[in-house]
């Protein structure tokens, strides 16, 4: 048994069980905490869902889509663990009466975690409907999932529907981009070596780069994604937390409030985007038919379900400035999309340049240090350094040669399995730890920032620039760097020609 006293049993009660964050996401990665033992002995848990449905028509349910979603069979001594703990609830979850038949499956005296896999548009009737039925005490943890409102008015509607009856410290609000091992690294690599923690600022780097590239199209989710974007779906939460990680204030400790607080500054101090600069700081596309590894898809406007007129972005690239004594000078590059090449995304950091050449004119243009944390996949970090040739030479002269230091994550820990980022997620709701969940005014300004540009767009009334699927974004995403003599890190994915 690897717990140790900071767990305590809960009753986790995963609202919307049977749909699809569930069946792909969320019961695959219990079973894997499961398997790790990490799930305290007497914790419980309880499926809810509006279908009539047994407990042991459940449990099957639960067991299939384990099987389907994990990419290992099925260990049946850990099987037959978590089966002994599930429960099931059949509740309607706009009816406030539905709710009295979940009191038989809760114990009040234990820790309740309710986690909301449902549509954000019902968190409101969840949380009223656990009201009315006298379950909700301090020690009750609500996990919501994403997207909280669709700009910040709707956010803060949501938000406030919950805190009539949560405060801040029982909420978990979910941006899985925190769970996964590499985006937590940052912290590490950051802050726990001295050689970046004093080369971090505006003296040392020239720029930053956060590619986050998808090679998937919109996966048959027309209805949900053309009315959100890659700007609502991406950059307003991932791309900004990691954007926030990278750019944040050493936190005094590693509490929840102290990460959450130097975030937050971060976010405060983006410069804001609007009709004054939306043009020259930020590209928008949206695919068209082509080819992603070899097969044939689709544009966006042939997708099922598709609307042609639609204007929604698939693509988004923006040039971020953060107004602060850190950062000033040094943009932030941001370019995420949908029916990219390949799936990859990565932080690059540019170093400044040496200020004076040593080394003669066929060494003018130094290239600068490079330091590529991959987040995913092929996960490692990776520091370009210029290196003497070894060998004599008649005249004397050095020859220089560029050279990669890499960590593969794979081969340096090659005996640690890399956890889905939702069971480290689960695993901290378990344990009561909010530092890897958005914090409410965090999740508004982020919505703040973004909520100008979309307006900004808006205004300029100009569709997407279109980009065939399969390249990396429009020719303007290469123009948005090229104006300043830089250009986008060609991920050594690409090159090697790695699916
Ligand atoms: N799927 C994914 O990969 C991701 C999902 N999310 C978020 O997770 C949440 C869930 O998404 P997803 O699983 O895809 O959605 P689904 O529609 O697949 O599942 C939603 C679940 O909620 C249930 N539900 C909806 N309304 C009611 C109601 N009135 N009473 C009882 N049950 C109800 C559904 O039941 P029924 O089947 O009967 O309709 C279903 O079990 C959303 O907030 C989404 O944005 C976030 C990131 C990724
Ligand atoms: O939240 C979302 O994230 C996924 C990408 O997540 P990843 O872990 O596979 O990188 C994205 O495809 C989806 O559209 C979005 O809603």
């Amino acid at each position: 048994m690897v717990m140790d006293n900071s767990f305590e049993p809960c009753d986790f009660v995963l609202f919307g069980a049977l749909g699809d964050l569930s069946r792909r996401k969320l019961l695959p990665s219990l079973y894997q905490l499961e398997k790790a033992e990490l799930i305290h002995p007497d914790t419980k848990i309880i499926g809810v869902a509006r279908q009539e449905m047994s407990v042991e028509a459940f449990v099957e349910e639960a067991k299939v889509n384990i099987k389907k979603f994990s990419s290992e069979s099925l260990c049946e001594e850990t099987w037959a663990r978590m089966q002994a703990r599930l429960d099931y609830a059949c509740v309607d979850m706009k009816e406030m009466d539905s709710y009295k038949s979940l009191e038989e499956h809760v114990d009040a005296e234990r820790t309740m975690v309710c986690y909301l896999a449902t549509p954000p548009a019902i968190y409101g009737d969840i949380c009223r409907g656990l009201h009315s039925c006298n379950i909700i005490d301090s020690s009750v943890r609500l996990v919501l999932e994403k997207p909280i409102g669709h700009d910040l008015e709707s956010s803060m509607v949501i938000n406030d529907q919950v805190a009539e009856f949560f405060k801040e410290s029982q909420i978990y609000r979910i941006d899985h981009y925190l769970g996964k091992e590499t985006v937590l690294n940052l912290i590490a690599l950051r802050f726990a070596n001295s050689i970046f923690t004093t080369n971090w600022d505006h003296n040392c780097i020239d720029h930053v780069q956060i590619s986050v590239a998808e090679s998937v199209g919109i996966e048959g989710r027309w209805g949900y994604f053309d009315d959100a974007g890659q700007m609502r779906d991406m950059v307003q939460n991932h791309l900004l937390q990691i954007l926030s990680l990278v750019a944040m204030e050493p936190p005094a400790t590693l509490e929840a409030s102290n990460i959450r607080n130097e975030k937050l500054k971060v976010l405060k101090a983006l410069r804001p985007i609007n009709s004054t600069n939306v043009n020259e700081s930020t590209v928008r596309g949206q695919y068209t038919a082509g080819f992603v590894k070899g097969e044939e898809v689709p544009g966006y406007l042939e997708e099922d379900g598709a609307n042609t007129q639609s204007q929604t972005e698939t693509f988004v690239a923006i040039k971020a400035e953060i107004d602060n004594w850190r950062w000033a000078g040094v943009p932030f590059y941001l370019r995420t999309g949908k029916r990219m090449p390949t799936k990859v995304s990565e932080v690059v950091i540019y170093f400044k340049r040496q200020p004076h050449n040593l080394f003669g004119e066929s060494f003018k243009n130094l290239p600068p240090n490079k330091l590529v944390i991959r987040l995913q996949p092929d996960e490692g970090v990776e520091i370009t350094v210029m290196n003497k040739v070894p060998g004599l030479t008649s005249s004397g002269s050095m020859d220089l040669q560029k050279s990669k230091l890499n960590l593969s994550f794979s081969e340096a820990f090659s005996d640690e399995r890399i956890p889905d980022a939702y069971e480290k997620l689960l695993l901290e709701v378990m344990l009561g730890n909010q530092a890897l969940f958005v914090r409410r005014d965090e999740i508004e300004q982020a919505w703040t920032w973004v909520d100008s540009i979309l307006e900004a767009w808006k205004n300029t009334n100009e569709p997407p620039e279109p980009y065939q699927a399969g390249t990396w974004g429009p020719v303007e995403s290469i123009g948005l760097l090229a104006r300043e003599n830089r250009s986008w890190y060609e991920s050594k994915l690409t090159k090697s020609g790695k699916k």
